[in-house]
């Protein structure tokens, strides 16, 4: 917070990436900016579940939804007063969302069965998603350079995990990704 982060991403995957809702709820308690809730989302409950724990995104991941899923989510995470982050690894999956209605799409560049990160995809994918949505990309970042290489090809955000995590001072480090991410950025017509 202390170095500009604009939304925390609190990880509440419990088997592979060892998250909790404590975790979450610690979080909720230090901090009065957004929280999103990283989950694997695939039953309505946990976007109740969410909201309860007071979380103002949650994350939807399009490869583990159907279109009817991903579009009562969408709406129940709406009528709770809160967004989704939705996630998308191809450019099918970035069709299906902008067909969902989404406002803040990802493009996560991790491939989710082999965690390997391609960068490239962001380039790739970014370049369908409509302007009028906030663009996320997400993962992959090891320093400013990748953060501008984001920003010159449209990211409005970048969600950054490992590298703030290890960092010996976050602060500097989240202040410089958010330099290097402002100034790369071109600017949009609408
Ligand atoms: O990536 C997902 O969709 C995901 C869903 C639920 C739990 C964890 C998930 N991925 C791992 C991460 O959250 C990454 O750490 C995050 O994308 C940041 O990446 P990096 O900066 O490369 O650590």
């Amino acid at each position: 917070m202390e170095g500009g982060a604009a939304v925390i991403s609190v990880l509440t995957e419990q088997r592979r990436f060892g998250g909790s809702l404590a975790d979450f709820d610690a979080v909720r308690a230090a901090v009065d900016i957004p929280l999103l809730r990283k989950d694997f989302t695939v039953d309505a409950y946990q976007i109740w579940e969410a909201r309860a724990h007071g979380a103002d995104l949650v994350l939807l991941i399009v490869a583990a939804l159907d279109d009817a899923t991903l579009a009562s989510f969408l709406a129940l995470t709406r009528e709770l007063g809160m967004e989704a982050l939705v996630e998308t690894h191809t450019e099918e999956e970035v069709d299906r969302a902008v067909a969902a209605g989404a406002r803040i799409i990802g493009v996560n560049v991790r491939n989710l069965k082999t965690l390997e990160v391609d960068r490239g995809n962001f380039a790739r994918l970014a370049g369908r998603i409509p302007e009028a949505a906030v663009i996320i990309a997400e993962s992959g970042v090891r320093d400013v350079r990748d953060v501008a290489e984001y920003g010159s090809h449209g990211a409005d955000a970048i969600l950054v995990g490992e590298a703030l995590v290890k960092d010996n001072d976050p602060v500097a480090t989240l202040r410089a990704f958010i330099g290097a991410g402002t100034a790369a950025r071109p600017a949009r017509t609408a």
